[in-house]
């Protein structure tokens, strides 16, 4: 932006006689006029004999046109091809030598004025540059009685002036001001500028008559437009200079004319005072209305007074003694104007048609170049082809159970917007949706999903409880058990002590649930829930073999080992569980990943659309990034998974083998509790043996009791303990042995006390008693 005020600048007409009312200090750049004696009264200001004014300049009566023109046209001339608005204007009284300045005298040569200096100067300006397309337009306005004409109207020649279509002002909604009906002529070089120029001068002087002088009575406005443009910028440059040459600025009062020339005079200096409202308002600071619209020709002037554009004002004067007071008048309103402040800027503006056909053209490259990379023609749509061979990548992508696979249909948009659109459908159709991630699980092994994997865990652990469980009530009941038979033992003693043998009735209850008549009938009446309950072949074992039992399973071999293993898969699965966790997390971590960096081809895509800087083919040091943290995840992901797949082996093969070592012990158990009942069986003394203690309270077993009864002999009184017995115990074992054998007294686990005497003859009076049982069963 050029911030100037208006550039004044003062001609004196050249005049043969001597007047002696002016003198010129070229050094302070002022001009004096000195009012003569013989006019200073009454004149216009009688008390001062002279008046000062500055001007940039002023160019005395010897002054030629060429150095007018260098001064003040030239520097305006190259702002205006620069791309800045220019004006100027030559203001004074009629026959002050405006039209000369302005557009030169008609005789010679040398008398060339602005107007055609500075299209020569222009046009040979433009050659010069290569760099620019320059275009040139020119319009010649005359405003005659406050009507615009077209001066360039090729109908000027034929009709009069008030035939003629008028110029009018139209005003956009930015205050920008269109001239209706004034034609814009190109012009290619100087000569076609020129012919215009006479042209138009020509049309003005057809209106003129000996009593009306155009050239007096009109403003003209002959204006030279340049637009300029970089090839292939879509910026233009428009600006224009406005060469003014005004209407005579003397007063009616002093033309002293009548009728029509009265009415001209009045419209002339009406639109001349609104010219000097403008100027005065403008010079006034904080003055917020200027009245532009009172007249054509301020509204015309409108940018070139107080707005975008560097404008020069030339004062005519003519020093006859005659003039002096409207010489005085010149000066002083061109005092006024140098008070004006403008504000130039570059008129550029974007062609909008340029812009379109610049993209279209970027367009066009960019498709080349993509076929030329990709090897296919790009269109607007995809072709029926590429969406099925999309379609076939995507069913492969989502049906690909390997966590690490990726979808790549490249930087094409039209694929990637495809690609988002048949996912959102597929996770609407749930079916399909389900359908493929179940199927995506088969392929990596449902098993090892961490789902699966959960619900698996939490099954065992429930087990594992469940087991745990019964262990505890076993071991309470084999400490109950214990403290029985040290019972037991003592009451016997005491019945032996006080002599009681033989009755029945003179036990105890206690007594009595220590000795069973068969091992199911064990003393207890709770039940017991658990392992023993739900394996074959023991779901009918009563509590009293089931104590058996649990001694037996305490002094088992293998025990030991059973309880290591249980302890080893309790740990295995508190690992199994944290490692399912940590897989879970590696496997959302890549998923993240993943995410990411298809946002990030998203938006590299999205930019290299809007952003020719942006080369999407370059690799992208921030998907890099996030690759190498997926790689450095599926690392962990595969030593998680690899990890939690050998413990998921562990853990099922220790389930295995604590199921089998539970079988075994049962089996073992069964063995030694039908062998145990064999032996006692052999072992039975007689039935008046003395040795044998009758236990009261014993009630007569029914047939199948007796089928189900085994026995204790007194070698057997602890529980095996060894490999070797287990071992042989299990080949003679057959779940369906007891019911085969000869039925034989009843016994069970009866605690012995350890003496010898003592216990052969508990077991003696045991025996005795089954043999008079037999003997009465059968005698029945
Ligand atoms: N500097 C000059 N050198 C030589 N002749 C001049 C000069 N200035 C004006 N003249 C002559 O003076 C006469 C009147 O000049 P001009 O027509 O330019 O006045 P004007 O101000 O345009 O008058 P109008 O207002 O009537 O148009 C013309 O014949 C012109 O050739």
């Amino acid at each position: 932006m050029v911030k100037q005020t208006i550039q004044i600048y003062a001609r004196i007409k050249p005049t043969k006689r001597q007047t002696g009312i002016y003198s010129v200090e070229e050094e302070n750049s002022a001009l004096e006029i000195i009012v003569p004696r013989d006019l200073a009264d009454g004149f216009v200001n009688n008390k001062r004999e002279s008046y000062k004014f500055k001007f940039q300049k002023t160019f005395d009566q010897e002054a030629k046109q060429d150095s007018v023109f260098e001064i003040i046209a030239k520097p305006v001339a190259e702002s205006v091809l620069a791309g800045y608005n220019g004006t100027i204007f030559a203001y004074g009284q009629t026959g002050s030598g405006k039209t000369f300045t302005i557009t030169g005298g008609a005789e010679r040569y040398n008398d060339r004025g602005i107007i055609p200096r500075t299209l020569s100067f222009i046009f040979q300006q433009l050659q010069k540059v290569s760099s620019h397309v320059y275009t040139t337009h020119i319009s010649y306005l005359e405003i005659y009685n406050e009507c615009g004409y077209d001066l360039l109207d090729p109908r000027h020649e034929a009709s009069k002036l008030e035939d003629l279509p008028k110029v009018t002002i139209m005003e956009d909604p930015d205050q920008n001001i269109h001239l209706k009906n004034l034609s814009l002529q190109q012009a290619a070089n100087e000569e076609e500028a020129l012919n215009l120029l006479f042209l138009g001068d020509t049309n003005r002087m057809i209106a003129e008559t000996p009593m009306n002088q155009a050239s007096t009575r009109s403003h003209c406005i002959f204006t030279i437009h340049i637009s300029s443009k970089e090839p292939g910028s879509a910026t233009i440059r428009r600006s224009k200079l406005h060469l003014v040459d005004l209407a005579g600025s003397e007063r009616v009062a002093k033309t002293g004319v009548g009728g029509q020339l009265l009415t001209e005079a009045k419209y002339i200096n009406l639109s001349l005072h609104y010219l000097e409202q403008v100027i005065i308002a403008l010079a006034e600071k904080h003055r917020s209305h200027i009245p532009y619209r009172n007249s054509m020709m301020t509204s015309v002037l409108r940018d070139s007074l107080g707005g975008n554009c560097m404008t020069t004002m030339i004062a005519t004067i003519s020093v006859d003694k005659k003039n002096i007071d409207e010489s005085i008048s010149t000066c002083r309103f061109a005092q006024r104007v140098a008070l004006i402040k403008n504000e130039a800027v570059l008129n550029e503006e974007i062609d909008p048609r340029l812009m379109i056909v610049q993209l279209k053209k970027e367009i066009q490259t960019l498709k080349d170049e993509l076929a030329i990379i990709t090897g296919e023609p790009r269109t607007d749509d995809l072709t029926q082809k590429e969406l099925l061979k999309l379609e076939e990548l995507l069913k492969t992508f989502v049906e690909d159970g390997d966590p690490e696979s990726m979808l790549d249909v490249g930087a094409d948009m039209r694929k990637i917007h495809y690609c988002f659109k048949h996912f959102k459908q597929l996770l609407n159709e749930k079916t399909i949706y389900d359908t493929g991630l179940s199927s995506e699980e088969t392929a990596e092994e449902k098993a090892d999903t961490v789902s699966a994997g959960k619900e698996e865990m939490n099954k065992l652990q429930d087990l594992l409880q469940q087991r745990d469980n019964e262990i505890n009530i076993l071991v309470n009941m084999l400490k109950k058990e214990k403290k029985r038979a040290q019972d037991a033992i003592l009451q016997l003693n005491t019945s032996d002590a006080s002599g009681s043998r033989g009755t029945e009735t003179s036990l105890g209850a206690d007594q009595k649930s220590l000795i069973p008549s068969n091992p199911k009938d064990f003393v207890t009446p709770e039940k017991k829930p658990g392992f023993l309950h739900r394996k074959a072949g023991i779901r009918d074992m009563s509590q009293g073999r089931q104590e058996a039992f649990e001694i037996f399973k305490r002094d088992y071999a293998d025990s030991v080992t059973i309880e290591d293993n249980k302890h080893l898969l309790k740990q295995r699965f508190s690992e199994a569980k944290f490692l399912g966790e940590k897989v879970n997390e590696a496997r959302s971590k890549i998923n993240q990943l993943k995410g990411e960096i298809e946002q990030r081809r998203m938006q590299r895509a999205a930019q290299g659309v809007t952003d020719a800087s942006v080369n999407t083919n370059e690799p992208d040091p921030v998907e890099e990034e996030l690759r190498k943290q997926i790689e450095e995840e599926k690392k962990c992901y595969k030593a998680l998974f690899n990890r939690l797949k050998g413990l998921k082996t562990e853990i099922e093969h220790l389930q295995f083998l604590l199921e089998k070592a539970k079988m075994k012990l049962q089996k073992d158990f069964e063995d030694w509790w039908s062998k145990q009942t064999m032996s006692l069986q052999d072992q039975s003394p007689p039935a008046n043996s003395s040795s044998v203690r009758r236990v009261p309270g014993l009630t007569p077993l029914n047939s199948q009791q007796r089928l189900r009864s085994s026995s204790f002999s007194e070698t057997d009184q602890t529980l095996p303990t060894g490999e070797s017995s287990l071992s042989n115990s299990m080949s003679s074992y057959t779940k369906s042995e007891p019911a085969k054998r000869t039925p034989r007294s009843v016994s069970s686990a009866i605690p012995l006390t350890g003496d010898s005497q003592v216990d052969a003859d508990i077991m003696a009076f045991v025996k005795a008693r089954q043999n008079l049982i037999q003997k009465k069963g059968l005698s029945n």
